[in-house]
């Protein structure tokens, strides 16, 4: 049956490179409504963790594109209340690990007069799975600089083998 009023969800984050722990994040809000908003953050207003290394317009791309996404936005640089607004959401799911106060959020939500429920999603672990997924964009950052630093490390050595193979070959 079609509802004339549906429950329009609301997530947010920045999504910079994606793990299965931003698909659970956005499964389990897509379950507590009909529709499913995410908010992407701009990279102006990421400042408590380092800029995101994808652009924003393709962060909201790749968001869109998943199975449990209705409708992808661009944050707004400065004035979360303009998407929020627009939105006109029900519920509003904070990330298990986001620094946002429930109770800060709320009295903004109130600010702003829009009515909507604020609640916090749970974690997905490694042990939830198989045990080696990383689900962390700034832990897969920091796989990619140690796998980057291993290679070059074994560059080094090849190249060390190689410039004192002439030397070897002297004697
Ligand atoms: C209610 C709410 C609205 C938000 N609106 C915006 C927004 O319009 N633009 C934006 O850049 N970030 C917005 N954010 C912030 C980010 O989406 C995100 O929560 C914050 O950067 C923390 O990111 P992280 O969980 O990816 O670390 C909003 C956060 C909340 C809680
Ligand atoms: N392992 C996870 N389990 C559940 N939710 C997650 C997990 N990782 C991220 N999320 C949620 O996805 C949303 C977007 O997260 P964010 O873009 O900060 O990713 P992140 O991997 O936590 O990034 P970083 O490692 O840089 O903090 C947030 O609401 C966050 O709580």
């Amino acid at each position: 049956m079609e509802t004339t009023n549906p429950t329009d969800v609301l997530a947010q984050g920045t999504f910079d490179l994606l793990h299965p722990g931003h698909v659970h994040y956005l499964e389990e809000a897509a379950a507590m409504g009909e529709q499913l908003h995410v908010i992407v953050a701009t990279s102006e207003s990421v400042t408590h963790k380092p800029k995101p290394i994808l652009p924003d317009e393709q962060r909201r791309t790749m968001v869109a594109a998943l199975e449990p996404v209705d409708h992808a936005h661009r944050g707004h640089p400065s004035d979360f209340s303009i998407p929020i607004r627009r939105i006109d959401p029900d519920v509003l799911v904070l990330g298990h690990d986001q620094h946002h106060d429930e109770d800060d959020v709320r009295a903004a939500l109130e600010s702003w007069g829009i009515e909507c429920e604020v609640r916090r999603a749970s974690a997905l672990t490694p042990w939830d799975g198989p045990g080696d997924e990383i689900l962390s964009s700034s832990a897969i950052k920091s796989r990619i600089l140690e796998i980057e630093g291993e290679s070059q490390a074994g560059r080094g050595i090849e190249r060390e083998r190689y410039e004192r193979r002439p030397l070897e070959h002297t004697d």
